[in-house]
């Protein structure tokens, strides 16, 4: 391995009170709201086709034009105790929202900029009541907070002379008086959600990212911070140049999922996802694939089932409100986790083979294993094999709390027959195992 100063300083996951919390809470909500939401992907008649929270760098849209949106921001319709009603009736257990996006302007009245909620007629805070109204509704709040900043006179995304490198440090200060400032404001929060870290005035100074993350977590123990902050002292971000993760959980996978358990590499870890293929701040137009309830509640499942936690992305509009599709996803994804939240909340990766009906969730620590079945054979019959010296127990489907009998096909291998073919949600079957000394019959019938 390579001498690094800056590189992990910790092998294997947290195993801290504030990390397990992390860990068990498995489904969350980002929120992306700004001035972005003003243009919402459209200026002068033309549509833009990148992410609308990047609207700024568009060539038809004037840096001026976009410096000017805050005179307009007036979210009038602002409800964040409605915002936390629809998130705990979603059943996410916490919530990430832009406290600063990569255009800088800031959701709260920071004393270190004037690029600031104070600034428009809006004139209030936004961030302390929605961290109030989320965490009385038992949801954790974590705080996203962009590196770069394209409203900075000081942001360099490269230092190319030493004018730059005078920037870049007093640059380097306003990061960590703001950070400081969003700790001091709002105790309640459990973490940072850093991005916009890839420039390399950001990534050739893996001392101060280091030295920042330490910092934060000496103003507030049990902070959870994800690999985006960092770099090692060679430039290389979430991974050091050993190998080793940085920071509390992967945070890479961004509109993508891990496709197997080797791939997250005993890593906590968490997937942050578009309800579109690529739109974070409010877009007028959503064009392409829209993701339905049930290819979500699979994106989710299918984390928990890799040991990870998920969290779905929603774009409120510049008044405040939400767009429909996004109040149906909520609703619809909150009817199905009433039922079925159990196998989601406090999920780990079972061990157990990965079968083509679905998904596998063990209760952390139990001898429960969840299956969640998103493909129906048409045989009717789910193949349950399980790990040696392991026996199957009991069956029931949690929805009416339906007992399923296995039938035994041989050493630990089991059939259940689902009473019926077609659903239009996910069933989720809970099962009772027992790991003991090599048994080769189960206490179910024998295979005929
Ligand atoms: C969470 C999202 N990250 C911001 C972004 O700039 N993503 C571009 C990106 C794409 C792939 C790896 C890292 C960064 C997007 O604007 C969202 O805020």
């Amino acid at each position: 391995t390579i001498a690094l100063q800056h590189g992990a300083h910790r092998t294997g996951n947290r195993t801290d009170a504030d990390m397990a919390r992390w860990r068990s809470l498995r489904f969350g909500q980002f929120i992306h709201w700004g001035l972005y939401a003003i243009p919402g992907g459209e200026w002068n008649g033309k549509t833009y086709n990148g992410a609308a929270e990047w609207i700024r760098s568009w060539k038809e849209m004037p840096h001026e034009e976009y410096d000017k949106l805050y005179r307009q921001f007036n979210p009038v319709n602002f409800n964040p105790q409605q915002w936390a009603a629809q998130a705990k009736s979603m059943g996410a257990k916490y919530m990430i929202i832009t406290t600063k996006h990569h255009d800088g302007f800031c959701l709260w009245p920071s004393k270190y900029s004037k690029y600031t909620i104070a600034a428009t007629p809006w004139k209030k805070d936004l961030l302390g009541p929605m961290i109030d109204a989320y965490n009385k509704a038992g949801i954790d709040v974590h705080l996203y907070f962009s590196i770069i900043d394209w409203n900075h006179p000081d942001y360099r995304a490269s230092l190319k002379n030493a004018a730059d490198s005078a920037a870049g440090k007093r640059f380097q200060l306003f990061v960590k008086n703001q950070l400081a400032e969003l700790l001091q404001r709002y105790p309640t929060i459990k973490g940072f959600w850093f991005d916009g870290t890839w420039d390399d005035s950001w990534k050739n100074d893996g001392a101060f990212s280091d030295e920042l993350e330490q910092y934060l977590q000496s103003l507030h123990p049990g902070l959870v911070m994800g690999s985006r902050l960092r770099a090692d002292e060679k430039g290389a971000r979430h991974f050091d140049s050993n190998g080793r993760l940085m920071g509390d959980y992967e945070q890479g996978w961004e509109r993508k999922l891990p496709a197997t358990i080797e791939d997250v590499h005993g890593n906590d870890w968490e997937a942050v996802m578009t309800v579109p293929e690529n739109q974070w701040g409010y877009h007028a137009k959503w064009t392409g694939h829209v993701k339905t309830v049930n290819e979500i509640l699979e994106m989710l499942v299918k984390s928990v089932s890799l040991n990870g936690n998920f969290v779905l992305n929603f774009g409120p509009k510049a008044d405040g409100t939400f767009r429909t599709e996004e109040q149906q996803l909520a609703a619809g994804i909150g009817q199905w986790m009433k039922v079925n939240g159990e196998a989601v909340y406090n999920g780990t990766y079972a061990g157990f083979e990965k079968q083509d009906w679905g998904y596998y969730i063990r209760k952390a620590g139990t001898d429960s294993v969840y299956m969640v079945v998103f493909n129906i054979p048409v045989s009717g019959s789910l193949r349950v094999k399980l790990p040696a010296r392991t026996e199957l127990t009991g069956a029931s489907m949690l929805l009416g709390n339906t007992t399923l009998t296995p039938e035994w096909i041989g050493r630990n291998e089991y059939f259940l027959h689902l009473p019926g073919k077609t659903t239009d949600s996910p069933v989720v079957i809970l099962l009772k195992t027992v790991t003991g000394e090599n048994k080769d019959k189960g206490n179910f019938e024998k295979a005929k």
